[in-house]
């Protein structure tokens, strides 16, 4: 079994409490990505997971096995459990061959068998023919690689990884990322990778969990952590868009029908809301129209292959962020027709 099941888990540093009484489950096979702002916990939570910090209150289980909790600690090499850092944290005075066949000889596996076994996993990685390279020979994306060969030798049903991209440029990021991905296919493994940006968050995972000040905001696939924000900071943390007041004046169907500046909307929504609500608009949703709700134009940014531009909509202080094929002019008069939005729950 290597599902993970973390149970009101809460992590104290003197004051502080990074984690605040996290429950999650990690299903086998499953791949996780945490995500959140820098200091919500995310590291916290994986190395509760490894074994390298003990819980102030909760409980951590691998399938039934209990790892942790308050009183008990199953040492981090005793969980079975594959780390990959930032820091790669490799042998630097051991080539790229020893360096992931440590693991191995840590093990006293036999010498032939850890040949065969280390050219399988620096071919899964792409760095067969590397073997007697030094690792200050090797470029930081090639050295991330040895990091996740070395954790792969060792045919842990559990991987963790901790921000691993975070000191690649963004090139060998999106090969990376590539990379990663065939791991999770070929190995099966429950993956649990922390990462603060979202954009790899989401084109990884097959379920993303945002947090926020040591607490658990969301945990769901990509598309319903950006479609379905479960509140006004997930909302801000996924994707682009933005956020308005409006007014709930019907419902029906799974839809309400919701007014902005006048204008009436169809928009989704959790639970039916009636009132005052707060609306998610993202840009795709919007359009330039000959009627819709009329705005101003704030300003309009080339980002390739559009605009994006921000609207003022009459009343003050709320705005709508649009994509445009053509530039738009500063105090231009536009009407903007919008094609769905999502009332946050508990707006
Ligand atoms: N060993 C420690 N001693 C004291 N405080 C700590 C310790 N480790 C973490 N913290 C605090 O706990 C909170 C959560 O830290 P954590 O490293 O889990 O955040 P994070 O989401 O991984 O952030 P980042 O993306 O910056 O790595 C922060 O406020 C941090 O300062």
């Amino acid at each position: 079994m290597s599902d993970i099941r973390v149970e009101r888990l809460t992590k104290r540093f003197n004051e502080t409490a990074a984690l605040n009484a996290v429950s999650l489950d990690f299903p086998t096979g499953s791949f996780t990505a945490l995500l959140g702002p820098s200091g919500c916990g995310k590291t916290t939570m994986l190395r509760l997971i490894a074994g390298f910090e003990a819980p102030s209150e909760g409980r951590v289980l691998f399938g039934e096995k209990l790892m942790a909790d308050p009183q008990r600690q199953v040492p981090p090499e005793a969980r079975g459990v594959g780390v990959v850092f930032q820091s790669y944290a490799l042998w630097p005075h051991m080539d790229v061959a020893e360096n992931v066949a440590y693991p191995l000889k840590a093990r006293h596996v036999k010498q032939g068998e850890i040949a065969a076994r280390v050219g399988a996993v620096l071919e899964i990685v792409g760095l067969n023919g590397f073997e007697k390279r030094r690792i200050e020979e090797l470029s930081g994306g090639q050295r991330q690689r040895v990091a996740l060969a070395r954790c792969l030798v060792a045919d842990a049903s559990i991987i963790l990884f901790d921000e691993p991209l975070a000191n690649l440029d963004m090139h060998l990021r999106s090969s990376m990322v590539d990379a990663f991905r065939d791991i999770h296919r070929r190995t099966g493994a429950t993956i649990v990778y922390v990462t603060h940006d979202q954009a790899e968050a989401l084109a990884l995972a097959d379920r993303v969990a945002i947090m926020s000040h040591g607490r658990l905001l969301q945990a769901a696939s990509p598309q319903e952590v950006y479609r379905a924000p479960a509140d006004a900071t997930v909302a801000g943390f996924i994707g682009r868009g933005s956020i308005v007041s409006a007014v709930a004046t019907g419902h029906a169907n799974g839809t309400t029908t919701v007014e902005i500046a006048g204008h009436r909307i169809t928009a989704r929504s959790a639970c039916g809301q009636a009132g005052p609500v707060k609306v998610l608009l993202r840009p795709e949703a919007l359009r330039l129209s000959s009627e819709g709700m009329p705005a101003t134009v704030l300003d309009s940014i080339y980002r390739g292959p559009v605009y994006e531009a921000r609207l003022a909509l009459p009343e003050p202080g709320q705005e709508l962020l649009i994509d445009s094929a053509e530039a738009l002019a500063v105090g231009q008069k536009v009407r903007v027709a919008v094609s769905d939005g999502w009332i946050i729950p508990g707006g």
